[in-house]
């Protein structure tokens, strides 16, 4: 048998207030939200529809800290070595009506490799009480072939974590609008490990001379 999709709940994630003040902050900068891009910065709407706020300023540094504060206790959870973090990106995205995100890995491969790899994807989810979308979970795939996918509905407040090379998608939403009360929240978070030695910080093998 081989095992189930790897992943950990994370109930809780968040102290209320700082949640509740996430969702809000995320609520008012409705209007910077951007199309999101695939891992590499491509735009492709039939992929990926939906919208992302790189930036999050000072509410980053919260998530960063928080997230390395699980990772020690993570990683074993999800069958992954322990390793130094070098790096911890956050990124907020929302979906609205239609919005999707299709099956994909959140590691850098071929030329997109980075020298600092993303090792953990967490995602907390935040959206406004009552729901007012249905739909969008996050789809987790197996590695092996004995188990179908598992299915994780967003919840407010609560954040997911998996190994970043575990394929995933998000399933389709549906709302009755595109305010920023209607919209399906979620931020980001990938630990990065330092590439192996040998390469370089675009990815590329280091020549040998
Ligand atoms: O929002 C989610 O559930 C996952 C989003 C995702 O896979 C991504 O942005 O790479
Ligand atoms: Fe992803």
């Amino acid at each position: 048998m081989t095992p189930r999709a790897p992943h950990v709940l994370l109930p809780g994630f968040l102290e209320p207030g700082p949640r509740d003040d996430l969702l809000a902050l995320l609520r008012s900068r409705r209007a910077e939200f951007e199309a999101g891009r695939l891992v590499g910065g491509r735009l492709d709407a039939g992929i990926r529809n939906g919208l992302a706020l790189l930036d999050l300023d000072e509410a980053a540094q919260a998530l960063r800290d928080r997230a390395l504060r699980e990772l020690p206790a993570l990683a074993p959870r999800l069958g992954l070595p322990a390793f130094t973090p070098e790096e911890v990106e956050v990124q907020a995205a929302a979906y609205g009506d239609g919005g999707h995100y299709d099956r994909h890995i959140d590691t850098f491969v071929g030329e997109h490799a980075a020298a600092a790899s993303r090792v953990v994807t967490i995602v907390l989810y935040l959206h406004v009480l009552p729901k007012r979308f249905g739909g969008g979970a996050l789809r987790l795939f197996p590695i092996g072939g004995d188990h179908g996918p598992v299915d994780v509905e967003p919840e407010h407040g609560q954040a997911v974590a998996f190994p970043s090379f575990l394929a995933h998608q998000v399933m389709p939403v549906s709302c009755s609008g595109d305010g920023p009360d209607d919209l399906r929240y979620a931020v980001n978070i990938w630990i990065r490990r330092q590439a192996p030695a040998g390469h370089g910080r675009d990815g590329k093998l280091a020549s040998v001379t």
